[in-house]
């Protein structure tokens, strides 16, 4: 699939690498934790060997915890087969310059076993195989992340020490849409808007949020594999600015017990001649009947999928009401109590899930809301009336609460296993048993400070 057009050729790499303007290239693709994980070349080795051949990394990359531990469970990756290698396939349609590293170019791998064929398991290549579904029908998904998160005036060392104890965030108050609020961290907001935009994103603004020192920083929409792969970079990258100004930002999506960092996702759809689908001024609220079906097939998947819009523990404590954060699997047009958002009109005609938290795996979560609208467009779902009201009050079916439950309903749904297969449903259903083994044996400070002297 050709996917755009890259913001760096790999003719110009080679200018660039000859004048010695680059000299280092990263080649890395998005673990299952939605992190980036690979190499760091000489560039002209790159330029040599890896541009046309890739490279190898340990399997164990798509098998192993946060903490980097070997953990039981995965089919594909194990002390008994050896932890060998997958390769990485550099998709030169991504090669950007990332100008907070200098003299640095960045470019994203496709993973494939030795024998060439794709490891299902890996998050781009399960949103490759549902935008393959769409594409299919004649359509393309374009798609908008909106990734919500706080800035410390502390170093990440600083933070780690201490415990993330008496943290000192960049704002002492409330900045929703303040100017003076964002103007206190603007230095850091807008290094990081200029330097995304030499990495070939377009940014569209920057806004302050609710929580202290929280932001928001926008980007325009494109294609859905292309939004993801920048969703990805820009994550790293933000966090590698905050790092070099001697500063932290966190994506995770419940620092504290104030608002949490989201992560709303947008998705439309287009045919093959550019035109949107979801569109029809003659429909019932200017939606096409295929989007009715999208939408309804959102609402019928959310419980099972919600594992890939929430991955982590921590996701499920954001579901609180009057959080903005939804509870109520349901939809509304322009209503933010619900999970489901229906926003703009024609063109611009979409909907937003607002389930995601800033620690979700975009590729993930965007295969997860096309297969649950392929499912409503198959099955001719009906799509039920819209909430008008408070959706938090709403007699709704929920948002899963915890990992557990969403752990549940996605091992054991039939929706997951038709669109995604066996193999990717047990390897993520594996992933989350291992993150709910972790957080059962650990104990927090919230019990000591509850039953040390009290109880
Ligand atoms: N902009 C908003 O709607 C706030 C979202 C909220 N921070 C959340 O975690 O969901």
């Amino acid at each position: 699939m050709a996917d755009r057009t890259p913001p760096l050729s790999a003719d110009e790499l080679r200018r660039l690498v000859d004048s010695g303007e680059i000299d280092t290239v990263v080649l890395a693709f998005t673990d299952m934790q939605g992190r980036l994980q690979g190499k760091r070349f000489a560039a002209r080795f790159f330029l040599d060997d890896v541009l046309d051949h890739g490279t190898e990394g340990c399997n164990y990359l798509l098998a192993v915890d946060a903490e980097m531990n070997t953990v039981d469970g995965y089919a594909m990756s194990s002390w008994e087969r050896g932890y060998g290698d997958f390769a990485m396939h550099p998709d030169l349609s991504t090669l950007r310059r990332t100008p907070w590293n200098p003299g640095t170019a960045l470019v994203t791998a496709d993973l494939a076993w030795h024998d060439g064929t794709p490891v299902v398991a890996s998050p781009r290549q399960i949103l490759r195989r549902q935008l393959d579904r769409l594409a299919e029908r004649g359509w393309s998904a374009h798609v908008g992340t909106e990734l919500e998160f706080m800035v410390f005036n502390d170093s990440y060392e600083d933070a780690w020490s201490r415990g993330y104890r008496a943290m000192n965030p960049a704002n002492q108050y409330n900045v929703d849409y303040s100017v003076l609020g964002t103007g206190r961290v603007e230095p850091l907001l807008r290094r990081i808007r200029n330097e995304m935009a030499a990495a070939g994103m377009t940014v569209e603004s920057a806004k302050g949020e609710c929580n202290l020192g929280q932001h928001e920083i926008a980007f325009r929409y494109d294609e859905a594999l292309t939004t993801c792969d920048q969703h990805v970079i820009y994550k790293t990258g933000a966090k590698e600015i905050a790092a070099q100004s001697g500063k932290s930002l966190t994506f995770m999506a419940k620092y504290d017990e104030r608002e949490g960092n989201s992560c709303h996702i947008h998705l439309s759809l287009r045919d093959e001649a550019g035109h949107p689908v979801f569109a029809d001024p003659s429909g019932e609220a200017g939606m096409s009947k295929t989007m009715r079906h999208f939408l309804a097939g959102q609402l019928a998947a959310l419980r099972e999928f919600t594992l890939l819009y929430a991955p982590n523990i921590n996701s499920y404590k954001r579901y609180r009401p009057g959080s903005f954060a939804p509870t109520a699997v349901a939809w509304g047009p322009d209503n933010r109590t619900c999970a489901l958002r229906v926003v703009g009109h024609g063109h611009s005609l979409r909907f937003e899930n607002r389930v995601p938290g800033g620690d979700v795996n975009p590729y993930l979560a965007v295969a997860g809301l096309i297969a649950a609208g392929l499912h409503g467009v198959d099955e001719r779902l009906d799509l039920e009336a819209a909430c008008t009201g408070n959706a938090y009050r709403a007699d709704a079916a929920h948002v899963p609460a915890t990992l557990r439950e969403a752990a549940e309903l996605w091992s054991g749904g039939p929706l997951a296993r038709a669109a995604f297969g066996d193999e990717v449903v047990d390897h993520y259903a594996n992933m989350a048993r291992v993150e709910q083994d972790a957080y059962d044996s650990a104990v927090t400070d919230w019990e000591r400070f509850r039953s040390f002297e009290r109880m």
